[in-house]
């Protein structure tokens, strides 16, 4: 069975010599649902890096829908990222552009028709449940808003997975839930999340597969896990 993400051996060492992550070999099957969790400093981003290709592995191979995403030519890479959503902590909106102008620039970016965008900007905003906000600009919004519209962002193009790094590390316990829910919503629908994550009581309530990072190693891969991180 093909899995929509394998890692083979894969090791990190940053240039400076700091080993980021050693020997991963995970799967993750299309329509998964998995927390990573570890202290500070564990690996997470790098993990997450190395997925949607910012950074390249040292060692090992990652596939991505079978292709191996460590051979990409440079032109090639544009399409792997076509099929990934990217969510931040910080959110990343452009600060002059409106919600839907946010948005539809992705589509802008891969060069998607004004017909076509005109015809999913909408229905992705009103997806995440701000439709009343279209025409606001980031600064106009409260911290969720502005992780639901990075959501949309993320979802316009219809990705393979979505990719989300402490996507409710600036966000109120209750908005935090509320970005969860609609994550979760999400991955009902069919696309594959992996989402990296120090919200213990979060993670502990979605009973997800859980991956554990300690200082570059996977440690755990547990079905419906707890978050439990010993520093
Ligand atoms: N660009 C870089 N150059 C050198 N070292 C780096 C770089 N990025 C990360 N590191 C180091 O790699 C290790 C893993 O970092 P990473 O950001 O992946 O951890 P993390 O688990 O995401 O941490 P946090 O929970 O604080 O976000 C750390 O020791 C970090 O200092």
């Amino acid at each position: 069975m093909q899995h929509i993400i394998e890692m083979v051996g894969v090791s990190k060492i940053y240039p400076g010599g700091c080993v980021a992550l050693r020997d991963i070999n995970v799967k993750i099957e299309k329509g998964e649902f998995v927390f990573l969790v570890g202290p500070t400093g564990a690996g997470k981003s790098t993990f997450l890096k190395l997925l949607f290709r910012e950074e390249l592995p040292t060692r090992g191979q990652i596939f991505i829908n079978g292709k191996n995403i460590t051979r990409l030519k440079p032109k090639e890479v544009p399409y792997l990222r076509r099929r990934l959503g990217v969510v931040f902590q910080d959110f990343r909106l452009l600060p002059q552009k409106t919600v839907y102008e946010n948005v539809a620039f992705a589509m802008e970016v891969i060069e998607a028709s004004p017909r076509e965008i005109r015809r999913r900007v909408p229905k992705v905003i009103e997806m995440v449940g701000l439709s009343h906000k279209m025409n606001s600009r980031p600064h106009e919004l409260s911290g969720g808003e502005q992780q639901r519209a990075a959501l949309a962002r993320a979802l316009v193009n219809n990705p393979d997975v979505i990719i989300a790094d402490e996507p409710t590390g600036n966000l109120d316990p209750d908005t935090s839930w509320e970005i969860m829910k609609l994550l979760d919503e999400i991955n009902k629908k069919g696309t594959t999340l992996i989402v990296a994550t120090h919200a213990k009581e979060l993670v502990d309530a979605m009973k997800k597969r859980v991956l554990q990072l300690e200082d570059g190693r996977l440690v755990r891969d547990e079905e419906r896990g707890v978050y439990r991180c010993e520093t």
